[in-house]
């Protein structure tokens, strides 16, 4: 039975600070997840109206479960509740699931006209994808997410990133939230459950246990340097074009940043460093005006510009 709220409740709700600078409506991700579940909660209690969005993925058999959970709180709140079922028959990784989602989210931030939306993220989420990023290799996007950033239109919002796991469902078992236990979350093919449930363990046993807590901070530290790194980058790369005798001039880190930033401009998100490195190549070999990238795409110097083409 889900707990009827009352306006008190959210004296004594530790993450009514973290969401005081979310907008008033604004869209929401829930999984029926216990994270998003209690932002959910949360949201309501703090006096926003969130519009609440449900993507069923389609690759497990229990998924309608999750969605009638969340369309169920969603009527006893008085929320509104929108759902959509994955079109795909099956994206079996974590990285199509959440571009599945993306689309869903961006498609219904534009016809509603709500381009805020905000996201259950935590801290052991920060500490487990900035582990994954370094086993990938990943650069400065690899620095933990951000409390808010853009995509595009939209503004995301992650007010739960300083708060642990472990701290939300102590909350929610207090409250008798409902929730629902995804099972992948235990499947160890996926990587970040193999961080979750071998790597992590693995380092608090054997050195120390207050790991996460440093990953945590590492993050938080990484991603604000982060934020003065991308201002420099912007002094060559914020126009319309990045040239070629600025970057020529720039150090190779601020070179492959730019690079990075002038292709997510021109929406070429998670380019990768092979391809930024053979953009740079022209830069040393002044005779080559073009090279050819991954998903079809060419980069070509013309008039001291770097111009996106097709191959
Ligand atoms: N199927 C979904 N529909 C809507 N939003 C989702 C869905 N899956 C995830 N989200 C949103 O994206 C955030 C991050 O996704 P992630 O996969 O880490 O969450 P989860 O562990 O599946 O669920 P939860 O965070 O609710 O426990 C979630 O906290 C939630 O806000």
């Amino acid at each position: 039975m889900q707990k009827v709220l009352t306006k008190k409740h959210i004296q004594n709700n530790p993450f009514a600070e973290s969401l005081k600078s979310i907008p008033e409506v604004v869209l929401c991700g829930i999984s029926g997840g216990v994270d998003s579940i209690v932002l959910l909660h949360s949201l309501v209690e703090a006096g926003k109206k969130p519009i609440v969005l449900h993507f069923e993925h389609g690759w497990r058999k229990d998924e309608t479960l999750d969605s009638k959970l969340v369309e169920e709180l969603s009527k006893k709140l008085n929320v509104e509740f929108i759902k959509k079922k994955s079109e795909k028959s099956f994206p079996k990784t974590e990285a199509g699931a959440r571009e599945e989602r993306f689309r869903f989210f961006i498609d219904t931030a534009q016809r509603k006209n709500c381009y805020n939306l905000v996201l259950a993220h935590h801290a052991d989420d920060q500490v487990e994808t900035f582990l994954m990023q370094l086993l990938r290799g990943t650069g400065t996007k690899g620095w933990g997410m951000d409390k808010i950033s853009s995509f595009g239109k939209l503004t995301i919002y992650r007010p739960f990133l300083d708060f642990w796991k472990a701290d939300i469902i102590a909350f929610a078992k207090k409250n008798l939230y409902c929730w629902r236990e995804d099972e992948t979350n235990d499947n160890a093919l996926y990587l970040r459950n193999k961080i979750r449930k071998e790597l992590i363990p693995f380092l608090e046993n054997r050195f120390s246990k207050s790991v996460k807590k440093s990953l945590w901070k590492f993050c938080e530290i990484l991603r604000e340097e982060k934020k003065w790194l991308m201002q420099l980058t912007q002094e060559i790369a914020s126009g319309p074009s990045l040239r070629f005798s600025d970057l020529e001039k720039a150090p190779i880190g601020k070179q492959r940043l730019a690079i990075g930033l002038w292709l997510k401009k021109r929406g070429v998100a998670d380019i990768s460093f092979e391809d930024i490195e053979s953009i740079r190549e022209m830069i040393g070999k002044k005779g080559k005006k073009k090279c050819n990238l991954s998903r079809n795409l060419a980069v070509i110097f013309k008039n001291d510009e770097l111009v996106l083409t097709h191959q």
